[in-house]
């Protein structure tokens, strides 16, 4: 079954469906106390539930009586309470629940609500059982933990019945259960907060995935005291179904009032590209920028396909999908000393390794150390003694490897200053080195945003990937020009910028702060977009050199926006940064390194950074808006940056 376009969309950010409510969900483990289980809504005083007898909590008696019923029923109480903390009931199950417990609230709507029943699809979602018990060989992982899932869920719901005999199988709990795998998706409620997953109709489940797609879906949650019945109309869907007719007759798309839940994480799909009356429309099921073989591995194993897109199915390999996978860049110089596969595997090897380390409490220190002399050297030996100016850079700047290496010492770094800051409030000389390390993680956060920009002018649809990226480096731009200044206001600077450059104009209007909608075309995109990475480009050759001076490694990308210098230069990388700035008289008053730079020029530094995170902010909250709406979390959290927390003063009237 697919999905394709009723009419033709020409504008991005568009509603291509209305809000569609859920037919089952359920949050992950880890924020069952801290989120509502009806409406997903953070709780403000988890100690109030309104009904202490569930283990869920509720943020009201409403939603307490909306959900309880299907708690208990469905056995996902027995599950919690009985199968899993018992030693009597000895399990394989390892980590989160919640598919587990999506799959049995689903099984217990399709028992209220029964429909067509085939072994591969029931009530018109697919189950991918079938497919892997075909091949059982490849799939064994798979499978092992779809037989322990049906199990469990088999015996809470006896438990729920009092009914321990006549047990044959677990066919229809394992079916249920390959159909959340196939079907649900992770519910993101805020930036970067993903709690828990849902299932939904026909109507959003019948969409393929493609690694070029068309389109994106967003959330709604509708508070507890909502009444939840408006969930949109037939004439609001611009989508309709395509494929075996039998099924689409069977099935109601949309308003199907037996299949819907009426609460829960609504979601809503919208256009990022152009499309065709009669396309196809896809969203993506995978991170797109990972290379191809890891896409393909990726699919293959949760979703069973193997994807055919005009990305995936290029002759050549697109240039999003070569860069990603280029061992180095020799045209500068760069070694290239890992290209056989051995050598590679081995290599991305230590990088997993040195970053799951650190995603497990180690070192930032030990991280930073371990992740830029790889970047540098290729390999980390401790032990190994080598002189600085005989390192070359091993990875290509825009190797998939890199990217993820930038992402983690942003990160890192950032860790890194906070504990000092921390551990010395008082002292200057911790000042100024916790400044140098704010200003590192900064200059990694605006290569990763960069780096992404980069591609995603090549492959439009890593619109949300780079929207995240901008938004998070723009406000670290803005904490970084605001070091130690306590009184600034961000409002009368970006009123001032808006007054200089017609382009934030542009991008402040667009993201909503104005009264008038208007929709991007395409060719309004474009435009905005190489309007954003000229400005930006020109802003950060000042920039950057500050942000990046003395460091080992960063001192090799010669500019963090536009790589064009990748193809067209053959100059030494180190001859780039000709004018030297002065990073810590950047930081205090009275210049502490004596270098004589002008108090002038060091206002021009911290201006030129604000005006940098201006513009990211604004265009990352424009991308915001065309994925996810003008009034969704994400733009709300630009505006706050912007207004210094003030949200509710438009910026233009
Ligand atoms: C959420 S469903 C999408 C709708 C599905 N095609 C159906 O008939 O119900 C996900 C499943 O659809 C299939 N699928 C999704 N995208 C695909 C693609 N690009 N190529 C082939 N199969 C795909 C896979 O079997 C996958 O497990």
């Amino acid at each position: 079954m697919e999905m394709r376009a009723s009419e033709a969309i020409e504008t991005l950010g568009l509603d291509l469906t209305p809000q569609i409510p859920p037919l089952s969900f359920s949050l992950f483990d880890t924020f069952l106390h801290s989120h509502c289980s009806s409406c997903f809504i953070s709780l403000s005083n988890p100690n109030s539930n309104p009904n202490p007898s569930s283990i869920l909590y509720y943020c009201s008696p409403h939603c307490s009586k909306l959900d309880s019923h299907r708690h208990f029923d469905s056995g996902e109480h027995h599950l919690l309470s009985h199968i899993l903390q018992s030693p009597q009931y000895p399990t394989t199950w390892e980590g989160d629940t919640s598919d587990l417990r999506a799959a049995l609230r689903l099984l217990h709507h399709f028992e209220e609500h029964p429909g067509t029943h085939k072994p591969d699809r029931i009530n018109g979602l697919l189950s991918n059982r079938e497919r892997m018990l075909e091949k059982s060989e490849e799939f064994r992982d798979g499978l092992v933990r779809v037989r322990e899932g049906g199990r469990l869920m088999s015996l809470a719901r006896r438990m729920r019945d009092g009914d321990f005999n006549g047990f044959d199988d677990n066919v229809a709990e394992e079916s249920v259960l390959s159909q959340v795998l196939t079907n649900a998706v992770e519910v993101q409620v805020s930036e970067q907060l993903v709690v828990g997953v849902a299932v939904y109709g026909p109507s959003f489940s019948w969409i393929n995935h493609s690694c070029s797609p068309n389109a994106c879906y967003r959330f709604s949650l509708v508070g507890s005291e909502t009444l939840a019945l408006d969930c949109g109309t037939e004439e609001e869907l611009r989508i309709s179904a395509f494929g075996d007719e039998e099924i689409v007759k069977n099935v109601t798309i949309l308003r199907d009032s037996a299949g819907l839940c009426h609460y829960g994480p609504r979601i809503i799909v919208r256009s990022i590209k152009p499309i065709k009356e009669g396309e196809e429309v896809c969203v993506s099921y995978t991170d797109l920028l990972q290379p191809k073989a890891t896409r393909r591995t990726d699919l293959w194993l949760q979703w069973q396909f193997i994807c055919n897109c005009t990305r995936c199915s290029a002759l050549q390999p697109t240039y999003v999908d070569r860069v990603l996978q280029e061992n180095a860049a020799p045209n500068l110089g760069w070694d290239r000393s890992f290209d056989t596969d051995e050598s590679y595997k081995e290599l991305a090897g230590f990088f997993d390794e040195a970053i799951s380390e650190y995603l497990s409490n180690g070192s930032p220190e030990t991280c930073c150390n371990k992740l830029e002399f790889m970047l540098i050297q290729g390999f980390w030996e401790e032990k190994l003694q080598i002189d600085p100016s005989l390192l070359s850079p091993k990875f290509h700047p825009l190797h998939f490897l890199s990217i993820n290496t930038y992402t983690t010492l942003a990160s890192a770094y950032k860790i890194r200053a906070n504990n000092l800051l921390a551990a010395h409030v008082e002292a200057d000389c911790h000042t100024i080195q916790a400044f140098d390390l704010s200003r590192t993680s900064v200059a990694y956060s605006l290569l990763l945003a960069g780096a992404v920009h980069h591609l995603f002018l090549s492959e439009s649809s890593l619109i949300a990937t780079a929207c995240n990226f901008w938004i998070s480096t723009g406000e670290s731009l803005l904490r970084l020009a605001n070091w130690r200044l306590s009184d600034i206001s961000h409002s009368s600077v970006l009123m001032q910028s808006l007054g200089k450059c017609s382009l934030l104009q542009k991008l402040e209007s667009e993201m909503g702060f104005s009264r008038s909608q208007t929709f991007s075309t395409k060719t309004e995109f474009e435009k905005i977009s190489k309007g954003f990475t000229d400005c930006v480009s020109r802003i950060s050759l000042n920039v950057w050199p500050l942000l990046t001076q003395g460091h080992q490694y960063l001192k090799y990308i010669k500019d963090p926006v536009d790589f064009g210098w990748l193809r067209t230069t053959n100059v030494g990388v180190a001859a780039v940064f000709a004018t030297e700035t002065c990073p810590c008289c950047y930081c205090v008053d009275i210049c502490c390194c004596s270098c004589g730079v002008e108090a002038s020029e060091r206002k021009g530094d911290r201006s030129g950074v604000f005006q940098l995170g201006i513009h990211c902010l604004l265009y990352g909250g424009y991308l915001a808006s065309i994925c996810y709406g003008r009034h969704c979390s994400l733009t709300g959290h630009v505006r706050n940056l912007l207004c210094g927390g003030d949200n509710e003063t438009p910026f233009v009237s």
